[in-house]
């Protein structure tokens, strides 16, 4: 249950057949916060419309609720808003809080284009989709990061960032990847089959996960934009 593939074989394969992983997984952005050389402007306005972000993944998620199929299903996408907006949400307000911006302007932020393209599309996987439509766009988020977060928690050469790396490296957070994994392969095996590779549904997956990684990319770059 570590990463990469947070023992998740399903998750393994949609992330070898995304060509944008390692531009989102080892983005400049990411880079810059594991040197440290990051410039806190681009940190900040990222972390604002991070903020913001959370708000409508933790929607789509709960649409995860909505679309289950089973109870375990059910438990692990309401498990999941929990963690998102009583726990991973604390990083942005408390690191923005000590920067002067108070939660009320974090929660009516204008959202850049690239954040409103990113949620929006996760949220139409879902509602034009079944369950495992919404996974496979919710996937590289949630995994993407716990990869990235556990790679800088090894790596990292800086503590201006500690903050952030210790929320994605921690063991809440790395816990909610490998339950997640589990499910997405739990998901995938009851609607596909013990060979969801042999899917006829396959393709479709695996090309809304490369999609949602692109989006990631324009994420990163567009927090790279604020420190300009
Ligand atoms: C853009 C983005 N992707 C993934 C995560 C992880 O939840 C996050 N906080 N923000």
């Amino acid at each position: 249950m570590s990463p990469p593939d947070f023992g998740s074989r399903v998750f393994a394969g949609w992330r070898a057949a995304a060509p944008a992983w390692d531009a989102y997984t080892r983005h400049a952005f990411v880079e810059g916060m594991r040197t440290g050389q990051l410039p806190r402007p681009a940190f900040l306005h990222y972390l604002v419309q991070d903020y913001v972000f959370l708000v409508h993944f933790s929607r789509a998620w709960a649409m995860g609720v909505v679309k289950a199929e089973s109870l375990a299903e059910m438990r692990t996408a309401a498990a999941t808003v929990d963690a998102l907006v009583n726990h991973e949400m604390r990083l942005h307000v408390e690191v923005c809080a000590k920067a002067g911006i108070t939660e009320a302007a974090l929660y009516s932020a204008a959202e850049e284009p690239e954040n409103l393209a990113y949620t929006r599309y996760v949220m139409d996987a879902g509602l034009s989709g079944d369950f495992l439509d919404l996974m496979a766009a919710l996937a590289p988020c949630v995994l993407g990061y716990g990869e990235i977060g556990a790679r800088l928690g090894r790596e990292a050469t800086s503590d201006v960032y500690a903050d952030w790396i210790g929320t994605y490296a921690g063991e809440e957070y790395q816990g909610v990847c490998a339950e997640v994994g589990g499910l997405i392969d739990a998901a995938a095996a009851a609607r596909l089959g013990a060979e969801p590779e042999r899917s006829p549904r396959w393709d479709r997956l695996c090309r809304r996960f490369a999609t949602a990684t692109r989006l990631e990319v324009g994420f990163w770059d567009m927090g790279l934009r604020g420190g300009a």
